[in-house]
């Protein structure tokens, strides 16, 4: 286990870690996200001993690094897979930390297969892709068997099957109940391969929770609702949903979308109101979006050129027509804020749908209820 109790470093008036606190166990793989700058590879460096905290500690089976007796056999890390001796064979590199450490060559050669070098082993370091030189850290982390081990970026520079062989890798070392903690910016990677997260911003933790708690937590889930095209269909089921305390947005492809109502309930007020439902379905944010939310605030570098690139503002609620007037306000749900743009091909300027969004349905256009997104 990793444990990091008021871990702090400061770079003269920056402080780059702040106060941190926390555990990384075994048996899981547990990701380690923040955005740039926010303090990841100095926290990774603090654990192995390459910089010294201000303040705190951080330790690694109860011990710190450099008093672990030889450490390379409980941790191994990935932190810069450029800090190889280009001059070098991936053979010999690999060699000389065994060497180091007392480790048989037999595993050289083990590792150089486990991570699909054996072929170039004898080729100088100098002349390998990104790619390969990735694959060489971590051949050099899995070196002594460690039970721990940290990578900084891992897939970074790997082509799509070397991003499944990461993946699955660091699945595998967990499953064995080793402790995995990797930082990524992947988040679409993070969600496949992680269990549990810990999210920094400007060197301060910001959450510490499993991937589905975390994402739970950052999004706003809602329902998609789409009724028939008569408007008294539509009107009639808003007036139901906000009548029970529901929040009903118009979505620009024509769909409503509901929150602080569950689906049952949804669909029961559909049914008293005598509204047939095309679709019900839930929205679940993607780690991307809860990562997003959760960050907005801490982000030290934005692009002027538009600072919520890729996000869109919700559309406001969706207006009853007055003769529906009198009913409850709708609570303050957790929706306000940015949310992903609609699917490719939809515009999202798009105006607030028409009441007849489909103009000649047909019943066989119709769509599944209770549809998974
Ligand atoms: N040796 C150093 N001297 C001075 N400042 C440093 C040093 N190392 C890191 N910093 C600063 O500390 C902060 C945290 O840097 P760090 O590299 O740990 O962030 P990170 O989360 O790993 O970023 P990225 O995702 O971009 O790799 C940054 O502002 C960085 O400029």
């Amino acid at each position: 286990m990793i444990e990091a109790v008021g871990l702090t470093k400061r770079y003269g008036a920056k402080t780059a870690v702040d106060n941190l606190s926390f555990q990384v166990r075994p048996g899981a793989v547990t990701g380690f996200l923040g955005p740039n700058g926010s303090g990841k590879s100095t926290t990774m460096r603090m654990i192995v001993g390459l910089d010294r905290p201000t303040a705190g500690r951080v330790t690694v089976g109860g011990h710190p690094f450099r008093s672990l007796p030889n450490a390379p056999r409980q941790v191994g890390a990935l932190l810069d897979a450029k800090a190889v001796h280009g001059g070098r064979s991936a053979r010999n590199h690999l060699l000389s930390l065994a060497q180091l450490a007392g480790i048989p060559t037999a595993r050289v050669d083990e590792v150089l297969g486990v991570v699909g070098l054996q072929d170039v082993a004898k080729r100088r370091s100098s002349g390998f892709s990104l790619g390969m030189g990735q694959r060489l850290g971590i051949a050099a982390a899995l070196l002594g068997d460690p039970r721990v081990l940290l990578f900084d970026e891992p897939v970074n520079g790997l082509d799509p099957e070397g991003i499944h062989w990461v993946r699955n890798l660091m699945k595998q070392l967990a499953s064995e109940g080793r402790t995995v903690f990797v930082s990524s910016h992947l988040m679409s990677e993070m969600a496949l391969t992680a269990d549990h997260l810990i999210v920094i911003g400007r060197g301060q933790l910001l959450s510490d929770m499993s991937v589905k708690d975390f994402i739970s937590a950052n999004s706003a889930d809602f329902a998609r609702v789409r009724v028939p095209p008569e408007p008294e269909q539509r009107e009639k089921l808003t007036a139901a949903l906000i009548e029970a305390g529901g929040r009903v947005m118009p979505e620009p492809d024509g769909a409503l979308r509901v929150t602080g109502l569950p689906l049952p309930r949804i669909s029961d007020l559909a049914h008293g109101a005598g509204v047939r439902l095309w679709q019900l379905s839930p929205h679940q944010a993607s780690l991307e979006e809860a990562y997003m939310r959760m960050t907005q605030g801490a982000v030290d570098y934005r692009s002027t050129a538009d600072a919520k690139e890729g996000l869109v503002p919700p559309p406001p609620p969706y207006e009853l027509p007055p003769d529906t007037g009198g009913l409850a306000q709708p609570p303050e749900l957790p929706q306000r804020g940015w949310y992903a743009p609609p699917p490719p091909g939809r515009s999202p300027a798009a105006p607030a749908p028409s009441p007849h969004p489909h103009p000649h349905p047909h019943p066989t256009e119709r769509e599944t209820s209770e549809e998974s997104r």
